[in-house]
């Protein structure tokens, strides 16, 4: 059964993903479906185990992939991140957007599936601007930042590569990000309402 079309933000730590995506599915909370990936990252203060990611050790991240229970999988910044088959699976058997918040590691990986998804990068206006959020988010140690901020530098020439993301959304204003999001994914959205409507 093809279902709607998932949908990947991507782009640097900071530049807004997060935030943008949390909107999106306060306004359409019966369209979309939040992929949980796995991370063997600590839990920041008011996040959430199963609904932001599922938090696991190493040994049970690793034995998990060896079992092949993941779609992707990366190292970033020293953690372990990967989408579960039944991450996916369980919003698609929703019939909602499934949407997968992963880097750019996960992009690629992503691209040899059969998942086909629209590929979205959001992206900073700036390095200063990427660092000065990073900064003021509080939630990481300097070397954390460090590392966030060098792929960050890889990513934004990761993006620009031809054919890597259907759409780039620089996030200079929020608003305006965000009013770019929708209209890259209205059409999406209503044939998800259409389906909806008459069931
Ligand atoms: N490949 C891959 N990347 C992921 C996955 N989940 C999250 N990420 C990426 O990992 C990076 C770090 O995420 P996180 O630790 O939540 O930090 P933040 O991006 O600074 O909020 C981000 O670029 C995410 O997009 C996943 O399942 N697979
Ligand atoms: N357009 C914006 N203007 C100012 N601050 C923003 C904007 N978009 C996001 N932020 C803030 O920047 C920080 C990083 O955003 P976040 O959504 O956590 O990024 P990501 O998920 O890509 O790592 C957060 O503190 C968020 O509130």
């Amino acid at each position: 059964m093809a279902g709607p079309r998932p949908v990947v933000l991507s782009g640097p730590s900071g530049a807004g993903k997060s935030t943008l995506l949390k909107k999106l599915m306060k306004e359409y909370d019966s369209v979309f479906g939040f992929s949980v990936s796995h991370t063997t990252r600590n839990p920041r203060p008011g996040e959430e185990n199963g609904k932001d990611y599922h938090y696991v050790t190493r040994e049970v991240m690793q034995a998990r992939i060896d079992n092949g229970e993941f779609i992707e999988n990366a190292v970033f910044s020293g953690n372990m991140y990967g989408t579960s088959k039944a991450a996916v699976q369980d919003v698609q058997a929703k019939n909602l957007i499934c949407i997968l918040d992963i880097d750019m590691q996960g992009v690629r990986n992503i691209k040899r599936t059969d998942l086909s998804p629209i590929y979205i990068s959001i992206q900073p206006p700036s390095m200063a601007v990427l660092e000065k959020r990073l900064r003021d988010r509080k939630t990481e140690s300097e070397e954390s930042l460090q590392k966030r901020l060098h792929a960050a530098k890889v990513d934004m020439e990761f993006s620009k590569e031809p054919g890597m993301f259907d759409v780039i959304i620089i996030n200079e204003d929020l608003e305006d990000a965000y009013g770019k999001l929708k209209e890259t994914l209205i059409e999406e959205i209503n044939k998800v309402k259409k389906v909806g409507m008459s069931s």
